[in-house]
């Protein structure tokens, strides 16, 4: 057996090219990701961020390279691995109310009927919906039902949570509580959190480290350490000097890039 140097890695991208339409849409990306590491990934639209994301999901398989989970290949979803959507309507089961949504994660799971509802109060109350419980879908607001898309998942309990443009449909204050609601999440969990987003404040805000990919084909273009201190804070982290030049260099790559 080799010996290691470290714990290994939560996800592991070694050299993948994704071909999908005939064309190369992912190439020569190699990134490996630690357990409990939240890691943003930026770029311009069409750049691959939701076809990197699906790689990991299980749900597109590379052409070539490998992918690993924790060391294992990659070869289909899997329970360890929790995906949440931007579009938390058709996330989200509605003739289901919001403790229903949450049961489903346990009932895939096994868990008998008679030890869920403490685990389901449990969950809505970390997101914020304790008292919001009997309400179906529609009756709550957007970023109330992404609160509970989270729930679910997190019913789930996953090593590793996805996050595809989550807030992307949410106004900029609910956007930011529920940017510090995950990052609270995630640290509490120790969860490896893969979060895809084209707003560069948002990555340098939530990420541990920014992965920023340029288009035709994918790849990574930069990979910044984010030195900000946890907790984060809305106003002191957004206005720090680190913020601002990290800020400052990606957005000035991709311009260049155009
Ligand atoms: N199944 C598919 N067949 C052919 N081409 C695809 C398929 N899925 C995605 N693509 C193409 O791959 C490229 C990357 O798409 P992807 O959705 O991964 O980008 P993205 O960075 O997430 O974009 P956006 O920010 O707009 O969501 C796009 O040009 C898209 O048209």
């Amino acid at each position: 057996m080799l010996a290691r140097s470290g714990p290994e890695a939560a996800i592991s991208f070694s050299g993948i090219r994704v071909d999908l339409g005939g064309r190369a849409i992912l190439q020569d990306v190699s990134l490996d990701v630690k357990p409990g590491e939240f890691i943003c990934v930026m770029g311009p639209s069409g750049c691959g961020k939701t076809t990197l994301l699906r790689v990991v999901a299980g749900l597109v398989q590379a052409s070539a390279g490998t992918v690993s989970l924790a060391g294992k290949p990659i070869t289909g979803p899997t329970r360890e691995v929790s995906v949440v959507f931007q579009d938390y309507g058709r996330a989200l089961l509605p003739w289901r109310d919001a403790s229903g949504n949450v049961a489903l994660a346990l009932e895939a799971a096994g868990m008998p009927r008679s030890e869920q509802k403490p685990v389901i109060e449990r969950l809505l109350e970390k997101v914020g919906l304790k008292d919001h419980a009997a309400k179906f879908p529609s009756q709550l607001s957007g970023g109330m039902q992404q609160r509970l898309q989270i729930a679910r998942c997190l019913a789930q309990d996953p090593k590793v949570l996805l996050m595809d443009e989550p807030f992307g449909a949410l106004d900029a204050m609910t956007r930011q509580q529920l940017q510090d609601e995950v990052l609270a999440l995630a640290a509490e969990r120790n969860t490896t959190v893969f979060f895809v987003t084209h707003d560069l404040e948002e990555a340098l805000y939530l990420g541990d480290r920014v992965v920023a990919l340029l288009p035709n084909p994918g790849r990574i273009a930069r990979l910044v350490d984010v030195p900000l201190a946890h907790p984060r804070n809305q106003l002191t982290t957004r206005e720090h000097p680190d913020f601002l030049r990290l800020r400052r260099e990606l957005f000035d790559m991709m311009q260049e890039s155009h």
